[in-house]
């Protein structure tokens, strides 16, 4: 890592209007009024573009496990430069570990059910995702959009769910301060009930990402 997780968490905390999750189990922030609403604007129209279907790893046979449709968000977009940029500033995390910018959208009845952002170690995919880059540190991710009903996040071990609101950031660092992986950052993208529900995910690596 570029830089310790203590000192992640610290200048996170330091952000103004930044909240964290008041808990011990889990490094966990939400940031309200993050990303700027014509910026949200461009993403959505963006991930309506250009969507597949969603993937996993550790496939447990469920088809119906992560049923949203996913976009890969080029970065030499501008609007994909923009948000970037502004994640760079308020985490401090080296650009050059981050993966690529996912965008992620769910149509009514669609959910991505619990699951951790880190691969598990000793998984049938670990060695697959996980060689040239190590597993995954921090999650940061972005509402786009209000959802009509349905949708929130929630992460059970927590015992919190996010609702999702425009431009709101949440993040969390999926390690534990020793290095290993935390159980408790498990988390369900809910089923939305009525309306479309936008997000934008960036996931950092331990080593800088090889693609
Ligand atoms: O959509 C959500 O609320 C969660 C998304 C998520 O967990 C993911 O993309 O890894
Ligand atoms: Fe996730």
């Amino acid at each position: 890592m570029n830089a310790t997780s203590e000192s992640i968490a610290a200048r996170l905390a330091a952000q103004g209007g930044m909240q964290r999750l008041p808990t011990p189990k889990a490094e966990l922030f939400q940031l309200r009024g993050f990303c700027p609403d014509d910026l949200c604007t461009e993403l959505i129209a963006l991930i309506d573009a250009d969507r597949r279907p969603s993937t996993i790893a550790d496939d447990n046979g469920d088809a119906y496990f992560r049923t949203s449709e996913t976009c890969d968000l080029a970065a030499h977009l501008s609007a994909v430069e923009r948000i970037e940029t502004m994640l760079t500033q308020l985490s401090s995390l080296d650009p050059a570990y981050g993966e690529p910018l996912q965008g992620q959208r769910y149509a009514e009845g669609q959910e991505f059910k619990p699951h951790t952002d880190y691969f598990t170690p000793g998984g049938r995919d670990f060695q697959k995702f996980c060689t040239l880059s190590g597993n995954r540190t921090w999650t940061f991710m972005i509402y786009l959009n209000d959802v009509a009903a349905g949708g929130a996040t929630r992460f059970r071990m927590l015992d919190k769910t996010f609702q999702p609101e425009a431009g709101k950031l949440l993040c969390w660092n999926n390690r534990l301060p020793g290095g290993g992986v935390n159980a408790a950052t498990l988390h369900h993208g809910m089923k939305v009930r009525k309306g479309v529900k936008y997000v934008i995910t960036k996931w950092y690596r331990e080593k800088p990402w090889r693609g």
